[in-house]
């Protein structure tokens, strides 16, 4: 049943996506390279690093394109963050893969969650990883310290919120926004543990300098790891179609009384236009006289096609 299904979705979408010859180099801005090199002069002050992902675009591509890698001694936690919109379902499969990249510890975290066990465990699994380890010359410190890396947009903030809901009991140190590079002081050092006193050094979302494939960058932009203008809502919306399409998760069907599902995103767009009344007039020029047309949004519809899909309204995903 589930054979015949992928063979009837082969027939009717695309198996490939058409870049159409667009380069990542161009969307990612340069400022970058000064954020990396900031961390990477403070990795002696630290005593664990905290890689944060996001869940959705869990293992091949974080690991095999986006580690950061640079200082393979430190002790080092994976924090697969916003698990509430991933496709968790082969859990399993994901940690070996990851386990097979030499990446053992990895933690899932929904930090919007009031209390995410998950993110209970971090403290206690961090001093695990540094007791075990060597802390150089950090030695005769007291208190630990941490480094919060990952590519704009994943949750850093987040992530400090919720270990300081969990672990100080104070209100909110990190701002926390939905466009990516809301982060914008460098490297902030914020307390996220009473007991063991622990500080965690915020630092910018950065992309790793080597981004190999335009899908790679496409999944991220999907993820809102890339300001939408840099990229096009028009080509993310498509590939948005494209990978639910792929993945079977037709939730959109439903969501824009579609009849069935489409590869088609003019077709598509135009139908969530007009559900979401994102239609304009305009006055065209016709051989009998002006006239005045109603038309699709289509930069609306694709603005609200992609938001959904970060906000999980379009089904759990494994990007991968
Ligand atoms: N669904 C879901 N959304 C999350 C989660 N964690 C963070 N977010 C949302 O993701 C967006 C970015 O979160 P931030 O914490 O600002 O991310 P950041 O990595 O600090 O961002 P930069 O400052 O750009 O580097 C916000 O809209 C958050 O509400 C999560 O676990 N699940």
């Amino acid at each position: 049943m589930k054979l015949c299904q992928t063979l009837r979705n082969a027939d009717r979408f695309r198996t490939v996506f058409d870049f159409g010859g667009r380069e990542v180099a161009h969307w990612f801005p340069g400022h970058m390279a000064k954020g990396l090199k900031q961390m990477k002069a403070n990795l002696k002050n630290v005593d664990c690093i905290l890689e944060i992902h996001d869940a959705r675009i869990s293992f091949k591509t974080s690991h095999s394109e986006l580690g950061f890698y640079f200082d393979l001694n430190k002790p080092h936690l994976l924090v697969l963050n916003k698990m509430d919109l991933a496709d968790l379902s082969n859990k399993q499969k994901i940690l070996k893969k990851l386990e097979n990249d030499g990446v053992r510890n990895v933690l899932f975290t929904d930090c919007l969650k009031q209390r995410d066990d998950n993110v209970k465990k971090l403290v206690p699994l961090v001093m695990e990883l540094i007791k075990t380890g060597d802390r150089f010359n950090r030695e005769e410190n007291r208190d630990y310290c941490l480094m919060v890396i990952g590519v704009p947009n994943v949750g850093k903030s987040s992530l400090i919120n919720a270990l300081r809901r969990t672990n100080v009991k104070k209100g909110r140190a990190s701002r926390v926004g939905g466009e990516p590079g809301i982060t914008k002081a460098v490297l902030t050092k914020i307390q996220v543990s009473e007991r063991p006193l622990m500080y965690l050094l915020d630092t910018p979302g950065v992309l790793p300098p080597k981004i190999e494939s335009v899908e790679t960058g496409m999944k991220l932009a999907l993820c809102g790891t890339i300001l939408d203008h840099l990229v096009g809502e028009d080509v993310i919306a498509d590939y948005l179609l494209f990978s639910l399409n792929r993945l079977g998760k037709f939730g959109y069907v439903e969501k824009y009384d579609l009849q069935e599902p489409s590869d088609d995103i003019q077709y598509v767009l135009k139908r969530i236009a007009v559900k979401l009344r994102k239609t304009q007039r305009v006055k065209a020029i016709t051989g009998v006289g002006n006239i005045t047309v109603t038309i699709p949004n289509y930069t609306a519809a694709a603005y609200n096609f992609i938001r959904a899909f970060r906000k999980g309204e379009l089904g759990q995903v494994l990007l991968d």
